[in-house]
């Protein structure tokens, strides 16, 4: 057993609800003793060292194989001395064959099993207490029933924290979306700790479930031996890429690569300001360790010289393009349109983010020429960072069927692209042709502004002018910026230009 977050080195599988069945069915034939014989001793295991002195454990189990955890559970914490009871939804002669073994066992053994809430039991609990969610995990595909939903709001309001097993109720597990797409996060499971199962699932790391999961811990029930090898091939992998930012001493600015930023459209060309998102991702290309950063402000002189005494400004046309790393559309405007076609044809490695990405979902040459560029003899690289609206308009489809699956979304679009993609969002995905797909898990809600997005495309230039290819570049740049976020003081806002100037 050991807990994910977003530091962890090794790297870890991660299986869509599909792909931990097809485990589910390799593994169970090997595994003496039962998977859920092991599931429930290590669910026992965490819920004692969380609540070591907890004089109640209330443990709801729902009608299929995730409440047969919760009831094995339930019954070595009897046998080692705690107060347990049980509330099983459902008739136990309906349980499948292991869970009702489970329920067997517990009623041997002596655990209080009811049918219905112990209202006064729930009252008294405190947080030194624990409540077991073990209603739903893999098996639910639809909301929780009324009486699951009450099960789940008194749960919520109780004063003890929540282990919820494999997911917490109510959440998708593949998606990371709320069961039935209900826009209130009041029918799922708030947890404190999520113990996860055979393998870590997608929905955990995204959307909702980076809220509601609490802290993650993985036991995949497999020990050493054969049972390894029937491990199905992952769906992604979290993302442990972390940068390495040492230089050399024998080195000069030339050798940390050049970055231009083209973009930031003024005010006078079309009354929309963008200056300033070419200027946050130029201020990131810098801080990410870039040699020198060049900005290219479309249509208009800076109007930000004495902001960024850093950086070299020079017109558009005067970029040697095939020597240079481009990022290029934060704030492009409509300006952006002008010069697209040169930089995806010439630029040696390019980030392409919001208007760029617009502009490239709107003119299928554009897409052509995207594609193109992995033809080319010397393959040349190219990020794209689009946030879900964006992605969905490269793909003709919506925002929210993107987030419907988000890894499905950054796979399909970069095999149409044939580039790197970054999906932004909660739990961004990483996907590249012939990579394995990573999903970031460092960064939080605090990056949720403007801005946050064109720090993310100047660092990921920064990333490949200093040589790493597009993947290495899009997974640690990515890591970096959600790493800066997750040590952000709380008592300290956090603003794009500061996050352009604390990656570390
Ligand atoms: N098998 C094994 O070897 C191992 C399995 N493991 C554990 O089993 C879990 C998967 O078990 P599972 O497949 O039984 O699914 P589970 O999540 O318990 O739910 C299915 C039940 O809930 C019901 N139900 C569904 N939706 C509902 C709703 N909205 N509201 C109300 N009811 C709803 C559904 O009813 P039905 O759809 O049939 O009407 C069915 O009765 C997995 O997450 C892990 O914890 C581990 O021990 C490792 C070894
Ligand atoms: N809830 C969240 N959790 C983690 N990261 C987030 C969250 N919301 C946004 N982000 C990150 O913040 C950045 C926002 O980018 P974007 O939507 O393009 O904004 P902008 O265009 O204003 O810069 C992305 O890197 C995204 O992954
Ligand atoms: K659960």
């Amino acid at each position: 057993m050991r807990r994910l977050t977003p530091t962890v080195s090794e790297p870890v599988a991660v299986l869509r609800k599909a792909g931990v069945r097809a485990q589910e069915r390799a593994l169970q034939a090997l595994s003496t003793p039962s998977l859920m014989t092991l599931a429930g001793l290590s669910s026992a295991h965490l819920a004692l060292a969380l609540a070591p002195h907890a004089r109640r454990i209330w443990v709801a189990a729902g009608p299929g194989n995730n409440g047969g955890d919760g009831l094995q559970a339930a019954c070595h914490l009897h046998q080692w001395g705690m107060r347990v009871q049980v509330s099983l939804m459902g008739s136990p002669e309906q349980l499948p064959t292991d869970a009702r073994a489970a329920w067997q066992n517990a009623l041997r053994a002596g655990v209080p099993i009811h049918s219905s809430l112990p209202h006064a039991w729930l009252q008294e609990m405190t947080d030194q207490d624990l409540c077991i969610d073990a209603l739903l995990g893999i098996g639910s595909d639809r909301p929780p029933s009324d009486v699951m939903q009450d099960w789940i709001e008194q749960m919520n309001q109780c004063a003890a924290p929540i282990l919820a097993l494999d997911v917490p109720t109510g959440l998708d597990a593949d998606s990371g979306q709320i069961l039935g797409g209900s826009p209130t996060r009041r029918h799922v499971v708030h947890a404190d700790t999520t113990l996860t199962l055979l393998a870590a699932k997608p929905g955990l790391f995204m959307g909702h479930g980076r809220d509601v999961c609490g802290n993650i811990w993985l036991d995949t029930l497999t020990r050493a031996g054969p049972a390894n090898s029937l491990v199905p091939p992952a769906d992604a992998w979290l993302n442990t890429a972390k940068p390495n930012t040492k230089k050399t001493h024998a080195s000069h600015k030339g050798s940390h690569g050049d970055v231009a930023i083209v973009g930031g459209e003024p005010m006078a060309l079309h009354g929309m300001g963008m200056t300033g998102a070419a200027v946050l991702a130029a201020q990131a290309a810098l801080h990410g360790g870039a040699g020198r950063v060049i900005l290219s402000l479309l249509g208009a002189p800076a109007e930000n010289t004495l902001a960024a005494p850093d950086l070299m400004q020079r017109p558009f046309h005067r970029l040697d393009l095939t020597q240079l790393t481009v990022v290029a559309g934060c704030g492009g405007g409509q300006a952006i349109a002008t010069v697209l076609g040169d930089i995806l044809l010439h630029s040696a490695r390019l980030v392409l983010d919001a208007d760029g990405l617009n502009a490239v979902a709107a003119n299928p040459d554009w897409q052509a020429l995207l594609r193109s560029r992995s033809e080319t003899p010397d393959q040349r690289a190219t990020v794209i960072t689009p946030h879900p609206l964006e992605a969905a308009r490269l793909l003709g489809s919506t925002a929210q069927e993107v987030q419907q699956d988000r890894l499905q979304a950054a796979q399909a679009l970069s095999a149409q692209l044939q580039c790197t993609v970054i999906l932004k969002g909660s739990g961004s995905v990483i996907a590249s042709p012939g990579e394995p797909t990573r999903i970031n898990t460092s960064g939080n809600g605090r990056l949720a502004i403007g801005g946050t997005g064109d720090v993310l495309a100047g660092l990921t230039g920064s990333r490949l002018a200093q040589g790493q290819s597009a993947h290495e570049a899009a997974c640690t740049a990515a890591w970096q910026h959600g790493n800066a976020a997750d040590h952000w003081p709380s008592n300290d806002a956090l603003t794009a230009s500061r996050l352009a100037e604390r990656l570390h």
